[in-house]
């Protein structure tokens, strides 16, 4: 089975490894010829992960049309707000060749102005005659982690079952297992905002608070999510399961995270700006924290953590101000949908 990454950074690289070893014929898209030229000659990816010797078959490219053209599944794994871009011209290439892969959506955001998830993007983007099924793969997975073969555990959402099926048998492996879920829009938003409650769980710790303020913080964001989902028709129940409490967990709990990385950095007194300029990796939930306020704002769905969190990065509020807030507004019931 001959399949494209698009997109060799942290997670890329990992998962064109794990599918490489699992016997496939991988090709993995970069826009760093020099990145690509290491994953040729060292079959290491050193700025991204020190650790990962990546398997040898794998062949790197800087050309778009030669990583497609052929592909019979291309997985999107680069930053949202860089997806439209790519997939315009893949959908040109695909076009021109006229055959139609499985689209996998690995990454996990909202694009900003248009608020869309990256599967409305794929659709937008690729022409439906070679437009083939979308699949959201999304949970809990840090690149670091799966690249040691640590146990990990995600969820393919489509909206047909052959697709999913499909990515169970690509993907799945001693180390790696796949569960399925027709729920796409719930699956997509998890993963979407999980990033930006992450930020949250960063700054709390980088302002000195506990295991409390924490759980606190994470189990109101669930809420936040679930609430969010159901206001766009996604099951509430997707929100308990690995694309959202699962990746929330370990978002929030590790410095593997960017997200979390970025909000301790805040919370330990660095400029916004001076991190994203430091970090070398994305921190997806800096621009989804502007669509989720501007997708709560339209749905008119109340979201104060994530609210605060956007007024931290976005209004230049201090945290503390923010927590202070939070803690200030009226009593209420705990379950509010
Ligand atoms: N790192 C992780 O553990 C995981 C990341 N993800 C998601 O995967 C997506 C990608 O994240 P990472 O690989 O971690 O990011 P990263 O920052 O490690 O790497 C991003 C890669 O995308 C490339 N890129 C950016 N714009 C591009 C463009 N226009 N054309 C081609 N390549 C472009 C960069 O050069 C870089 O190689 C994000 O949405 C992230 O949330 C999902 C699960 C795990
Ligand atoms: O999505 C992830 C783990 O599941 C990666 O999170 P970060 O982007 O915060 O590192």
């Amino acid at each position: 089975m001959q399949i494209t990454v698009l997109g060799s950074g942290s997670w890329g690289s990992v998962l064109a490894d794990v599918l490489a070893r699992n016997g496939h014929a991988v090709t993995i898209y970069g826009r760093n010829a020099q990145e690509i030229n290491e994953i040729n000659t060292d079959h290491t990816n050193k700025h991204y992960l020190a650790d990962l010797h990546m398997d040898e078959s794998i062949v790197g490219t800087t050309d778009l049309h030669q990583a497609v053209a052929s592909a019979a599944a291309i997985f999107f794994v680069i930053p949202t707000q860089a997806i439209r871009g790519v997939a315009e011209k893949v959908g040109a290439i695909l076009s021109e060749e006229g055959h139609r892969p499985f689209l996998i959506s690995a990454a996990k955001g909202l694009e900003e102005g248009t608020l869309y998830r990256i599967s409305q993007i794929l659709t937008q983007s690729i022409p439906a005659p070679v437009r083939g099924d979308i699949i959201v793969l999304s949970g809990p997975s840090h690149a670091e982690d799966v690249a040691r073969h640590d146990i990990t555990t995600l969820t393919a959402a489509s909206t047909n079952e052959d697709a999913m099926a499909w990515v169970q048998w690509v993907v799945m492996n001693d180390f790696m297992r796949i569960y399925t879920s027709p729920d796409v829009v719930g699956v997509e938003l998890g993963g979407a905002i999980k990033n930006v409650i992450a930020i949250g769980a960063g700054a709390i710790h980088g302002l000195g608070y506990g295991d409390n303020t924490k759980a606190a913080l994470m189990t109101r964001g669930l809420a936040e999510m679930a609430r969010l989902g159901a206001a766009f028709g996604a099951d509430p129940l997707t929100f308990s399961g690995l694309s959202g409490l699962g990746d929330l967990i370990v978002t929030c709990t590790s410095t593997n995270s960017r997200n979390w990385r970025c909000g301790n950095r805040l919370g330990q007194g660095e400029s916004l700006q001076h991190i994203l300029n430091t970090m070398g990796m994305v921190v997806e939930g800096v621009p989804t924290a502007q669509a989720v306020h501007d997708l709560s704002s339209q749905a008119q769905v109340d979201m104060p953590i994530c609210e605060a969190i956007y007024e931290v990065l976005y209004r230049h509020r201090p945290l503390q101000d923010s927590i202070d807030a939070l803690m200030g507004r009226i009593a209420k019931p705990e379950i509010d949908f």
